[in-house]
């Protein structure tokens, strides 16, 4: 229950919401109590009257008396019709009040957790999965919010209506109440018990349904590997297995789930024939009236539904609990990439300097980078090359400050990346990651993303021409307004690599990051882009990772990396001298050209 002082802040936000909900909790309950006792009284003046009117049936007395009587009666109608409305108008007013403060604490809630999330390092992303961060921001805050809401309704309710409802009774025969309460703390643990049953196997249910989800999930993005591999059926008996899995499991809740309304209307039904029986035997020795009977049997009914919901708020509020912790688990998470100046805005020159830098990922203990030094003045291009898994990514992400340096230092401008503003940093550089990611959403606002402005369509146009995929979009029917994605058309892995490429030009950034973005891009089209970034990018810094050599751009440094250590470093004819991996490739690509 720890895990849910965190929500006490909430609590307290809204207090008055909270307050106001628990008075018009109250003064519902207060209006529900006078039903029964208009009712007894009711019953009362039908039992008093009943034989002085059949004295005179018959007569015009009897008549006359009989239309007393029907009138009484229709005033007593009239009265407890006018205390349901109140009652069920406070109710309202309970949950315009309660109910609304738990939607605005989970608008809150989840709020707070994105923009968490949002700061976190991208080594928490690697560490967590996509979907326990999800569930984390939808499932557990619903289950949160139950707690907040219905929960805490149901509590005011069931305290009030047991306060109410025991003081009244009390008021009549304090024997007949302890009588008629007898059989509800056993209705009440029954009850907490079964529904602790039905937690349990919902929650299975619940992980078998996420595992079902899942499942289908991955083979409907992989669905082409699962045809080319002919694995269709496979994937079905295994679907009908886990899904089969599910059923039973749903099968063994409802079992359980059937006791929960005979335990209830059984309990319910001894403490009425207990108040009948007890109270019958009170009317005989006059210590009560018959109407008290009836007034006691209503009672009964209404603690019914306060003392079942015993059960049902202990368990909403172990399972928020247990949602809280996983959410604290979360936000108690800190950033491992500290922003020190999260407020600087400057401009950089370019200048990129790395210092003895050496790298290690901290969960799986690999030294990606060793000892790495280069240092690029203002408008120079490096080229990094080297076989798979050498650690040319990871350059690029210490340079961005996705990851910090384990050891060495790195600096731009002469300063060390760790002491200026990260937002600033990752401004003014234009990035191109080697998984090309683009938004479900249209091409114009994907290139947009890069810009810190809202660009006009003529811009985005222009910078989609750099990118050399201009004539490819405008070739698609929407053109720029075509919808990528999950909900669109599926671009070309080149078509997406170059629109990636306007979002980072678009940026207008400093230095230019590419990481093997222009591997599935063909050598005309290579050309293309690597003559704009000649003209353009002339005086902006660029590091480019590339698999392949390119004629059309000269690099004022090359960069071997072999095992995260540099293990040739010049220029172009100097690399080529050297003998070395470089000049391997440059001999290889030749030979493939020939
Ligand atoms: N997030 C990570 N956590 C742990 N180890 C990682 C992570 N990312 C990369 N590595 C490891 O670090 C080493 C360098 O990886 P990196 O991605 O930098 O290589 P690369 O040269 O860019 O490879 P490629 O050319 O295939 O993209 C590899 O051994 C890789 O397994």
């Amino acid at each position: 229950m720890r895990e849910l002082k965190f929500l006490n802040r909430f609590f307290w936000k809204y207090r008055w919401r909270l307050l106001l909900g628990i008075i018009f909790i109250c003064v519902s309950n207060y209006f529900r109590v006078l039903q029964p006792q208009v009712i007894r009284e009711a019953l009362d003046l039908v039992v008093e009257q009943v034989s002085t009117y059949r004295m005179y049936e018959g007569f015009e007395l009897g008549n006359e008396y009989f239309g007393v009587l029907s009138h009484s009666l229709m005033i007593f109608g009239a009265i407890v019709l006018l205390l349901a409305i109140l009652m069920g108008f406070f109710l309202y007013l309970t949950r315009q009040t309660i109910i609304v403060m738990s939607r605005l604490i989970e608008y809150d809630l989840r709020e707070l957790i994105y923009d968490h999330y949002q700061e976190l390092s991208l080594d928490f992303y690697k560490r967590n999965n996509t979907g326990d961060l999800m569930n984390r921001i939808t499932e557990d805050v619903n289950k949160v919010r139950m707690y907040l809401g219905p929960a805490v309704m149901y509590l005011a309710n069931l305290i009030s209506t047991i306060a109410l409802v025991i003081f009244a009774m009390l008021a009549v025969s304090p024997t007949l109440t302890l009588y008629t309460l007898i059989p509800l703390p056993l209705l009440a643990i029954s009850i907490y018990y079964v529904s602790n049953i039905i937690h349990t196997r919902s929650t299975f249910i619940q992980q078998q349904l996420s595992k079902l989800t899942s499942t289908a999930q991955e083979v409907f993005s992989g669905v082409r590997v699962v045809k080319s591999y002919v694995r269709e059926k496979q994937q079905v008996d295994y679907f009908a297995k886990e899904s089969d899995q599910y059923k039973n499991m749903s099968m063994d809740l409802a079992k359980i789930d059937a006791w929960f309304f005979p335990l209830m209307v059984f309990m319910v039904g001894a403490s009425t024939i207990l108040t009948v029986y007890v109270g019958g035997l009170q009317v005989v020795n006059g210590s009560i009236s018959a109407g008290n009977i009836a007034e006691f049997v209503i009672y009964v009914n209404m603690l019914t539904w306060p003392v079942t919901a015993i059960g049902w708020i202990a368990s909403i509020v172990q399972q928020a609990a247990a949602s809280q912790k996983r959410i604290n688990e979360f936000l108690e998470t800190k950033t491992s990439i500290v922003d020190p100046k999260p407020e600087d805005r400057h401009d950089i020159e370019g200048e990129i300097t790395f210092e003895n830098v050496s790298f290690v990922y901290p969960d799986t203990g690999i030294k990606a980078i060793d000892n790495v030094s280069f240092h690029l003045k203002p408008g120079e291009k490096l080229a990094i090359i080297g076989r798979t898994g050498s650690g040319k990514t990871t350059i690029a992400d210490l340079l961005l400050r996705m990851y910090d340096v384990t050891e060495g230092r790195i600096l731009i401008d002469g300063k060390d990346i760790r002491e200026q503003g990260l937002a600033n940093l990752r401004q003014q550089i234009g990035y191109v990651p080697q998984d090309i990611f683009l938004f479900s959403d249209d091409i114009h606002n994907n290139i947009a993303f890069g810009s810190s402005t809202t660009p006009t369509r003529a811009e985005i146009e222009e910078f989609a021409g750099y990118a050399a995929v201009r004539e490819d979009i405008e070739g698609l029917a929407l053109g720029f307004d075509t919808l990528v994605g999950e909900r669109g058309v599926t671009l070309s892995g080149g078509q997406k690599q170059r629109v990636s490429i306007a979002r980072a030009l678009i940026k207008k950034p400093d230095i230019i990051l590419l990481d093997d973005c222009l591997s599935a891009v063909d050598t005309n089209t290579e050309q293309q882009i690597l003559g704009y970034f000649n003209e353009a990018l002339g005086d902006k810094t660029a590091v480019i990772i590339t698999h392949r050599i390119y004629g059309h751009l000269k690099f004022d440094k090359i960069m071997v990396l072999e095992d995260g250590h540099v293990a040739e470093m010049g220029t172009h004819e100097e690399l080529l001298a050297n003998g070395g991996y470089y000049s391997e490739i440059v001999e290889r690509q030749v030979e493939e050209v020939d």
